[in-house]
């Protein structure tokens, strides 16, 4: 495993914490002789704990980035990161601040080097259910404490605390849960650069003003330029206003979300960011894992023209849903099971699939009401339309390689990696023209877009997409098509990369500090 730390066991990590009342001020880091210290902040992360598209990205993209620089992780200590059974070793510790505990600062290594560091902190993190709520979905009452830990720390950690001998020289944050970075980085006068990804604006960490206090945020944040939000605070507001540049996940976001239709109240601002050249769209990438040939999780790989691999999937796929064995397209829904993703209009569009002998497998969880109408439509269609409300990604995987088409009518999607697995294992798309959807699905060609969110258009590209099914000579034509050039990360890293470089050269320059220079990148 690479680490030579011995495991310690949960009592052992959490004891220590409460006494940690004061920062130790560590040794700077020395010069990377491979590239920039960078501090790449998370909520999930896909090895050991995750919610969605945020938890593959922050597995990905460190990794992919680790080509160039030297980036670490760092995330709450939940209890699936404690229990991982990886050995995690305790190398620094963190003082309180106002309301917010505590903390021990963790070291893990994952198999292939990655560096996570946990931020742990009992009370706050150790509890059952997922990062951001429990076990009925019902977010934590705290969470404005338990993010604001992780955020806090991530800026301690740029002033050369908590970690023994590592400093980044940039932080990156991503999305509210460690929105408030980049703001107590500025309130402490850290000159360390800070982005600041947006990878879903709708979700925005919002709590009443009057958490101020518990927070030990200064009078400033109250303000418009601070992270007042309509009567309230914001946590991706302040994400958005104190960090030195925002980035989200495709460039038809970013531009999308200067509009009043997508912007959520924020779009004033963030046209400002984008007029003063500050936010910009980077598409998301997949990892190298989606290799249709050789990816162990399938029934048997495939490639494009050679299909016998992938008809394996697809009869596994009937069997465990309990589909007969036939000849009409197979349909999967692989999300989140939330608004966002358009499920009603799946829900809507399904009678119309069955009618014309299609069968659609779904996998994935989310909102409560969500869950029981597709399982009222998987019992409404027995034998053509499945329900697995238990994510796991094994299957996810088989369904999208067994899978014809991928439905993915989303009111919006920032960038969206479902569609990209799904090219990448020859099972076309049918998305709504929006965000990464359009940036990434070539329509005709490599998938189906439509443009307005309604079943009448929706309809319309599935109909093409039937038609499509019924010409063989099309079908393997377009598979062949989605197939040709997976959107791996190494690919979409660069424009990261240079804005990192861009960024830490940028602040050495303006602030010349001593000695700060050499430790620029030699790539
Ligand atoms: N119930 C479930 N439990 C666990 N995993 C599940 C799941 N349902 C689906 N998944 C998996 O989560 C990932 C979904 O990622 P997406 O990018 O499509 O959406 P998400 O909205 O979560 O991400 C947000 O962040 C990503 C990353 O930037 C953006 O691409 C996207 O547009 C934005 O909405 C896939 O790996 C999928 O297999």
């Amino acid at each position: 495993m690479g680490n030579a730390a011995a495991a310690v066991m949960p009592d052992e990590l959490f004891k220590g914490a409460s006494r940690a009342s004061k920062g130790v001020q560590l040794r700077p880091t020395p010069p990377a002789e491979t590239g920039h210290n960078i501090l790449f902040v998370t909520s999930e992360i896909t090895d050991l704990v995750k919610v969605g598209g945020l938890g593959d990205v922050s597995a990905a993209l460190p990794r992919a980035l680790n080509q160039h620089h030297s980036v670490r992780v760092l995330i709450p200590g939940y209890r699936q990161v404690i229990n991982s059974g990886r050995p995690l070793r305790v190398v620094g510790k963190l003082p309180g601040h106002a309301a917010i505990p505590p903390c021990l600062i963790g070291q893990m290594t994952m198999d292939d080097g990655l560096i996570v560091h946990v931020v742990i902190c009992q009370e706050l993190y150790y509890r059952e259910g997922n990062p951001y709520g429990d076990a009925e979905g019902i977010d934590w009452p705290d969470n404005h404490i338990r993010f604001a830990r992780l955020a806090l720390a991530a800026s301690k950690i740029a002033d050369g605390l908590g970690i023994r001998d590592w400093r980044p020289d940039l932080v990156h944050a991503n999305d509210w849960p460690s929105g408030l970075t980049p703001a107590y980085m500025a309130w402490r006068g850290q000159q360390t650069p800070c982005i600041f990804t947006i990878h879903n604006l709708a979700y925005q960490g919002l709590c009443p003003v009057e958490c101020r206090v518990e927070l030990g945020l200064p009078e400033e944040a109250l303000r418009t330029e601070g992270m007042e939000y309509y009567g309230k605070l914001s946590f991706l507001k302040a994400g958005i206003n104190y960090a030195s540049r925002i980035t989200t996940v495709s460039r038809t976001y970013a531009h999308e979300i200067t509009s009043p239709a997508f912007g959520c109240g924020l779009e004033g601002l963030l046209r400002r960011k984008a007029d003063e050249g500050l936010l910009t769209g980077i598409v998301n990438g997949i990892d190298t894992s989606w290799q249709p040939k050789t990816d162990p999780r399938l029934i048997q790989g495939f490639s494009p023209n050679d299909w016998v691999g992938k008809q394996a999937n697809t009869r596994y796929v009937e069997q465990s849903f309990g589909f007969a064995r036939e000849d009409g397209p197979l349909f999967a829904v692989v999300s989140r099971l939330v608004h966002q993703k358009g499920v009603d209009l799946t829900i809507a569009a399904a009678e119309m699939i069955v009618a014309h002998g299609g069968r659609i497998a779904i996998i994935g969880q989310g909102e409560r009401e969500l869950e029981q109408r597709v399982q009222a439509l998987a019992q409404r269609h027995p034998g053509r339309i499945g329900a697995n409300l238990n994510f796991c990604e094994t299957e996810a995987r088989r369904i999208i390689a067994g899978s014809d088409f991928l439905l993915m009518p989303s009111r919006y999607e920032p960038c969206g990696l479902s569609q990209i697995y799904a090219q990448c294992y020859g099972s076309l798309p049918i998305a709504r023209r929006t965000g990464g959807l359009a940036d990434t699905i070539e329509d005709g060609v490599s998938g189906f877009l439509f443009r307005e969110p309604t079943l009448e258009h929706y309809l319309q590209a599935i109909r093409r997409a039937l038609n499509v099914h019924r010409h063989p000579v099309l079908l393997n034509a377009m598979r062949c098509k989605a197939m040709a050039a997976p959107l791996y990360w190494h690919q979409s890293v660069r424009p990261y990369d240079r804005l990192y470089r861009r960024l830490i050269e940028h602040t050495y320059d303006s602030f010349a500090l001593p000695g700060r220079r050499s430790r620029a990148c030699s790539k």
